[in-house]
């Protein structure tokens, strides 16, 4: 992510990083496992056929039993006791002469109901107590925990004989209070599955773009939780089938005469030394049931994943070992704010000393610290720096994307006007994705895999211009064709992980667009995309700032990026700004020694001095690097940042916080040594 660190290079002969044109690359293209539809993929799994075939076939003749059972389950036969299998009793008789058959189907009624009672009792309570846990976090999480302990301490089986010392041969209650007890153990696993979720590019995108949480949990959280959830609930289906027949074993379930697969073992126990078979047909149904439960959640679960997991989004490729589908067509302000004045009369963003702060343990820790800048109407504005430097927390706290654990402070940070840091939840929420448009730097990772693409982009255009539901998936086929997608009819009809990767970053700027945006925050959007796709990423971008007047601030570590797209450019280095101002004038006068170094680093103005200064065009096999990297936050000085992987830091630059100053009118700089600078950058160079 760095972006400084190669040491290898063979860039385009001739290519500046300020020209247009798209790089002459190839599309990689990354073949991943084959993703078709989830029922295909399952019947592949013969362990899952023949488990969902002997359930299917438990469960149809359980509940046909009085049809399909060849005697009633309580008639007796006394003349023909403890028979083995035999044309008459196809599974024999017990010691009253009952048909087995029959008793096992019927039986098998009770176990079905038992199995359902438990099961939505289990998915309900984990469900709902797991993933306002997770997503919420706070006292939520804490009340949660809390019952969690308590219900995991208390020991299941004296709970169940409680419960049936208390309501004699009650089963159905017995069952609901094992779903409740079993539900609490699904709700730890939901809590952690859903923290993790929460903090996906898509659920970022979906807060960004407006919704409530109420939609978000609803729509993108819960039905990611659905492997889980079903995995869970075939254990717990078959741990209910064993529990069940414990009780019944024990006398504490059903009662004789009536059937249960437990009964029927404890009556073949009985008569063990006369019949052993007679435990067979009981012992077998159990057996098998549990275990078919038990690999059909297996299979199930291996199957989502597959179907679900996010292909890497460096690619060409639709992620199911299909071909691609052809992607066509491809001031500041000091610490004190504003010092340097140099912001447009109006911006649209205008960002002052900005500090945002992370409590981890008791410890607090500054990782962006008085950052200021600002972003005119229809302006690109670039934030470029290493991996670390601030970048993304920087526009995640405008856009009030941080966890609770962040503390945000800032002198202003002004949105057309309104002050957004002191903007009632309500309203700054509103302005998200209505004023301010995000794209993240995964495409596929944004995307809810679990949503067709016309469905995602439908649902974002029905909350920002309340259509009805065929005027906003017209609606969503139109922003398609706006970032030229080919054929959007069928692209909104297909899943995320069925387009490529520059077409997911394209649905990606659509649903950005989809509330009509002023400003699009742009976190990295090509950094994953091959060259070409790269290339027609940008145009786009420039497409529709030129067509629509759209401002857009592109986070980016790329110095051949920020050159092709953008009219500004702020330099981040470890939370602080350390150079601002026009990309020509950065690109060809750098005033900071880390700027001097990325741009060193960069091929493409590597490339362009070796080419001017020779007369002819050079491949480069080593790039200039700055040495060393980012230091984490806790470890930065006070005085300068970069002063430990500076080549021209001195002993004043260790003293005290250096102050970002002008260098011209609307180039700034934090470095006390401007003027050795431009000889470092021409020593480099040559
Ligand atoms: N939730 C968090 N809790 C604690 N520290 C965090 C958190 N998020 C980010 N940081 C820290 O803040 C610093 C800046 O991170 P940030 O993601 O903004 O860097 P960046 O310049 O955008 O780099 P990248 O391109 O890798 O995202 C890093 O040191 C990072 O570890």
């Amino acid at each position: 992510m760095t972006g400084i660190e190669q040491t290898t290079v063979d860039p385009t002969p001739g290519d500046t990083g300020l020209r247009d044109e798209p790089a002459e690359q190839p599309s990689v293209t990354q073949r991943q496992p084959r993703r078709g539809s989830a029922l295909r993929a399952l019947v592949r799994r013969p362990l899952a056929v023949l488990s969902l075939l002997w359930l299917v076939a438990v469960g149809v003749m359980s509940v046909g039993a009085d049809a399909l059972a060849p005697y009633r389950p309580t008639n007796t036969d006394l003349t023909h006791v403890l028979a083995g299998p035999n044309g008459q009793h196809w599974l024999g008789t017990d010691q009253l002469g009952r048909d087995i058959l029959s008793r096992v189907l019927f039986g098998g009624q009770g176990v079905l109901l038992g199995i359902v009672e438990v099961t939505l009792v289990f998915v309900v309570t984990g469900t709902v107590m797991g993933v306002p846990a997770g997503y919420f976090g706070r006292w939520v999480d804490w009340a949660v925990l809390r019952w969690i302990e308590i219900t995991v301490a208390l020991p299941a089986i004296l709970i169940l004989l409680l419960v049936l010392a208390v309501f004699p041969g009650n089963q159905h209650l017995a069952m609901v209070a094992l779903g409740v007890l079993g539900g609490s153990g699904l709700a730890r696993v939901i809590r952690a599955e859903t923290q993790r979720v929460r903090t996906e590019q898509y659920v970022a995108a979906a807060r960004v773009s407006g919704l409530r949480d109420g939609q978000i949990l609803l729509r993108h959280v819960v039905p990611r939780l659905a492997t889980t959830i079903l995995v869970q609930a075939s254990l717990m289906a078959a741990a209910a089938v064993g529990v069940q027949a414990g009780l019944s074993f024990l006398g504490l379930g059903v009662q004789e005469p009536e059937p249960s697969w437990g009964g029927l073992i404890t009556q073949a126990s009985q008569v063990l030394d006369r019949s052993s078979w007679m435990l067979v047909p009981p012992g077998g149904v159990i057996g098998l049931t549990m275990l078919s439960l038990a690999l059909l959640g297996d299979a199930v679960r291996d199957v989502m994943v597959q179907r679900w997991s996010v292909a890497p989004a460096r690619h060409g490729g639709t992620g199911n070992g299909e071909p691609p589908v052809r992607d066509e067509g491809e001031g500041e302000s000091t610490e004190f704010g504003g010092a340097t004045g140099q912001a447009a009369p109006s911006p649209l963003l205008a960002v002052r000393g900005l500090t945002v702060a992370f409590r981890t343990g008791g410890a607090r820790t500054a990782v962006v610290q008085g950052v200021g800048f600002h972003v005119d109407r229809s302006e690109i504005l670039g934030i470029v720096g290493e991996s670390g430097c601030g970048k993304s927390v920087t526009v995640s706290a405008v856009l009030g994307l941080l966890p609770s654990s962040a503390e945000v402070r800032a002198l202003s940070c002004r949105f057309d006007g309104a002050e957004l840091l002191s903007l009632p939840d309500r309203d700054r929420h509103a302005l998200r994705g209505t004023r301010i448009g995000y794209v993240s730097q995964e495409p596929m990772t944004a995307l809810d895999p679990t949503c067709r693409v016309g469905d995602l982009l439908a649902e974002a255009v029905r909350r920002h211009h309340g259509l009805d539901r065929r005027a906003a998936r017209a609606r969503a086929v139109e922003l398609l064709d706006l970032v030229n997608i080919p054929d959007p009819g069928a692209v909104s009809r297909r899943y995320p992980h069925q387009i490529s990767g520059g077409m997911a970053q394209r649905v990606a700027i659509a649903l950005a667009l989809a509330g009509d945006p002023d400003l699009l925050v742009a976190d990295e959007p090509t950094t994953a995309l091959d060259a070409r796709v790269q290339a027609e990423i940008l145009a786009l971008l420039r497409r529709l700032q030129a067509e629509r007047g759209l401002a857009i601030v592109l986070i980016t570590h790329d110095w051949g990026v920020a050159a092709q797209l953008c009219a500004r450019a702020v330099v981040m280095y470890a939370g602080q700004v350390v150079e601002q101002g026009p990309v020509g004038t950065l690109y060809h006068s750098p005033a900071h020694p880390y700027t001097a170094g990325l741009l060193a680093a960069n091929p493409h103005r590597a490339l362009d001095r070796t080419s001017a200064d020779s007369g002819t065009t050079k491949h480069l096999t080593r790039l200039p690097t700055i040495p060393g990297t980012v230091p984490p936050p806790a470890a930065w000085p006070t005085s300068c940042h970069f002063q430990d992987r500076c080549p021209l830091a001195a002993a004043d630059c260790t003293r005290r916080p250096i102050p970002l100053a002008a260098v011209t009118s609307d180039h700034y700089s934090r470095c006390i040594h401007i003027d050795r600078v431009r000889e470092l950058d021409t020593e480099d160079a040559s």
